[in-house]
């Protein structure tokens, strides 16, 4: 069975995220999987993603955790029900907080891993902590406290 990616389960409609909507060419188009109990994503910096030459653009790092965040907090609230990725009634969150932590320099060249950890799910919220790594060095942590819109407002 192939996997699909968290954000290919998003409606057609709310498809367009500059960070990870597959219906936006200029985006990032980030893609979130599970890989056991933790959220994985992975991101090839382009030259245009600079900060200093050589060093990725911090807030680059921090859309990538953001969207990777909110991605994780869909899919670990699916998974909470026992549901499958997407199904009726949509499981749709927003970022309510978003914390970053730049560890050190990240490097412009090797793909950027992102891993998640779901810290809390309840029925409004989800808490996902996250690394950004490059060479298998962590460069950023981040936190997303994601909140579930009503069902009026999605
Ligand atoms: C731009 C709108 C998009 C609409 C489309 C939605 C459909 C999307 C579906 C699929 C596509 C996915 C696309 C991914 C998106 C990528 C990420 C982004 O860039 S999103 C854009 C940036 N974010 C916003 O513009 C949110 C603006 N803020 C709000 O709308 C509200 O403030 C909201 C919904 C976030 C919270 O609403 P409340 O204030 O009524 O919620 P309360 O009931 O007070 O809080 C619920 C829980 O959340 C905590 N919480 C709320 N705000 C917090 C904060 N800032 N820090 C920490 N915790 C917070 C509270 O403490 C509470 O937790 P306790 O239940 O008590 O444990």
């Amino acid at each position: 069975m192939t996997e699909i990616a968290f954000q290919d389960a998003y409606p057609e409609d709310l498809s367009h995220c500059y960070g990870c909507g597959r219906h936006n060419p200029q985006g990032h188009q980030l893609k979130s999987f599970w890989d056991g109990e933790e959220t994985v994503a992975e991101f090839q910096p382009e030259p245009q993603h600079t900060a200093v030459p050589g060093f990725v653009y911090g807030g680059l790092i921090a859309s990538l955790i953001d969207c990777h965040g909110t991605g994780s907090a869909s899919a670990a609230a699916y998974r909470a029900e026992g549901r499958a990725l997407g199904s009726e009634p949509p499981l749709r969150f927003v970022t309510a907080s978003l914390h970053v932590d730049f560890l050190r320099p990240t490097p412009l060249g090797p793909v950027l891993k992102l891993r998640g950890t779901i810290e809390e799910v309840k029925e409004r919220k989800v808490v996902v902590a996250m690394t950004v790594s490059a060479n298998d060095q962590v460069c950023a942590t981040g936190r997303v406290v994601a909140v579930r819109l009503p069902a009026a407002m999605a």
